[in-house]
C-alpha cells in the first residue's frame, strides 16, 4: 500500500488534542512503509547513528514491528507545508506486558527526535503527549524512559520526573540474526 496507507497502527490511537495543538499543516500519524523516503531516517540521525539502511532492510524491520500486535508503536509528525511533505519528528512506544501488578503493562518511550530546523516549536512535547495517549489507551500504568542529563529539563516539562538509575551492558561482535527476525 502507498500514499494513504494507515501505517503501523490504528488512527484511533492518535490523540485529537495533540493533532489540534500542532502548527498549521503539521500532521500526527503512524509511521508508514513509505516513510523510508520522507525524512524519517534523517530525523533519527539527529538522535544518533542510523547507518546506511536499504529500502529492503527498512521494509523487513517495518514488517517485524507491524507483527508486534499492540507492542510497538512508532509515530511521526509530518510537515505538509513542505514540498514534498517531510517527517520532522518521531517517537516510539514499546508496551511491555508483565505478570506483576495484576498483569500490568509498562510503556517504554524510545527514539524521540525532532529535525534540527524544527526544534523549539513544541513538536517534541507533542510527540511525548501523543505517546502518553497511546500508553494510556493500551492500558499502561506508567511510562518510563532513559535520557541524558542534558534532556532532563525537556522531560520534566513533559510531566516526567527522575526515578531510578539506568544501567547498561553493551555487547561486542556481530549482531545476532534473531534481532532482525
Ligand atoms: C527517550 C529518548 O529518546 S531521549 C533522546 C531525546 N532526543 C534527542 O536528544 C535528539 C535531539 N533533540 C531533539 O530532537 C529535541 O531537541 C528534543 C526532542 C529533545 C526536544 O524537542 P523540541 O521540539 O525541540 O522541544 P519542545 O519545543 O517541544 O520543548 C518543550 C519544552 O521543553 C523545553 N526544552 C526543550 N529541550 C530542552 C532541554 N534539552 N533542556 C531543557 N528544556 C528543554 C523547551 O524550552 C520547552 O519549554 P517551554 O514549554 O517552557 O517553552
Amino acid at each position: 500500500m502507498a500514499g494513504q496507507e494507515q501505517g503501523l497502527f490504528s488512527p484511533d490511537l492518535l490523540s485529537p488534542e495533540v493533532q489540534s495543538a500542532l502548527p498549521e499543516g503539521y500532521v500526527l500519524r503512524a509511521l508508514r512503509r513509505t516513510d523510508y523516503a520522507t525524512g524519517f531516517l534523517d530525523c533519527l540521525r539527529v538522535l544518533t547513528t542510523v547507518g546506511d539502511i536499504s529500502k529492503d532492510q527498512f521494509d523487513q524491520r517495518y514488517d517485524w514491528i507491524s507483527r508486534q500486535e499492540g507492542g510497538y508503536f512508532i509515530l511521526v509528525i509530518e510537515d505538509t507545508n513542505s514540498s514534498p511533505p517531510r517527517v520532522v519528528g518521531t517517537g516510539a512506544l514499546l508496551v511491555e506486558r508483565k505478570f506483576i501488578h495484576n498483569l500490568g503493562s509498562v510503556g517504554h518511550i524510545e527514539d524521540i527526535a525532532v529535525a534540527k530546523d524544527q526544534q523549539g516549536k513544541k513538536l517534541g512535547l507533542r510527540i511525548i503527549q501523543a505517546l502518553d495517549f497511546v500508553a494510556e489507551k493500551t492500558g499502561c500504568y506508567k511510562t518510563i524512559l532513559d535520557c541524558s542529563e542534558a534532556n532532563e529539563g525537556f522531560y520534566v516539562k513533559c510531566g516526567f520526573r527522575r526515578a531510578g538509575l539506568e544501567m547498561a551492558h553493551y555487547y561486542e561482535g556481530p549482531k545476532s540474526k534473531s534481532s532482525s527476525q
